[in-house]
Formats: C-alpha cells, sequence, structure tokens
C-alpha cells in the first residue's frame, strides 16, 4: 500500500531514470493527448464503478484514475504543490 504522495515520487523518479518496461515511462513517452484520453476513460470507469459494481472495485478505479493524473501532472511538469495549493 501507498499513498498519493508517495506514489507520485515514485513515478517522478521513473520518470528520471526510465527504467525498462515501465508503464509511466511509455505512457509518458506517448504524451499528453494520450494520457488525456486514458483520465477519461478512467474517470467514466470511475463513475460506472460508483453507480453499478462494488465498493472495493469502485475504489480500484478510483487509484487507477489517481495513477493517471499523476502521469498527467508529470507529463505537465506540474508537483504536487501546484494542486495542493488549490485544495
Ligand atoms: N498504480 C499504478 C497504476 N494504476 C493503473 N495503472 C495503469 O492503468 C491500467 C489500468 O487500466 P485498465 O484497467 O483500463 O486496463 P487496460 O485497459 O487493460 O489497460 P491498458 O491496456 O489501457 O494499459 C493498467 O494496465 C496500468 O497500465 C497503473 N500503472 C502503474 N501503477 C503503479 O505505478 C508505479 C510505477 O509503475 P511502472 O511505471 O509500470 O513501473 C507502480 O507502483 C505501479 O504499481
Amino acid at each position: 500500500m501507498k499513498t498519493f504522495d508517495e506514489l507520485f515520487a515514485e513515478l517522478s523518479a521513473k520518470a528520471d531514470a526510465r527504467p525498462e518496461g515501465s508503464g509511466t515511462v511509455a505512457a509518458l513517452d506517448a504524451g499528453v493527448h494520450s494520457i488525456g484520453k486514458k483520465v477519461v476513460e478512467e474517470a467514466a470507469e470511475v463513475w460506472m464503478a460508483a453507480e453499478y459494481q462494488s465498493d472495493a472495485e469502485t475504489a480500484e478505479e478510483i487509484s487507477q484514475l489517481l495513477y493517471h493524473l499523476q502521469v498527467l501532472m508529470l507529463a505537465r511538469g506540474l508537483r504536487l504543490e501546484d494542486v495542493y495549493k488549490h485544495l
């Protein structure tokens, strides 16, 4: 298990080190347009899970949406503080 901040630190390190086989590196290489489509897809899956699926399935979909949002942040060069200051 990891927190939102811990995942962001892990993904930031992967973006810098670019390890072989990283899905995050592949997503970053695909670019903002591709990542944005994934965010929308995952958001729709969160909505459908919340309406029709279990709590556990909804939580899993939410985790995937949070992951893809973090990838989008990295692709744009945004830091956690850039988002947190609006909360
Ligand atoms: N938390 C996640 C995570 N959540 C979601 N995903 C990605 O999002 C996809 C889930 O989307 P779907 O369920 O829609 O599955 P899918 O449609 O079959 O996926 P695609 O075919 O579109 O890739 C997964 O296949 C992963 O590619 C994640 N990929 C990675 N992480 C974590 O990110 C870290 C770095 O991962 P790597 O960069 O791959 O090393 C690790 O800690 C991972 O656990």
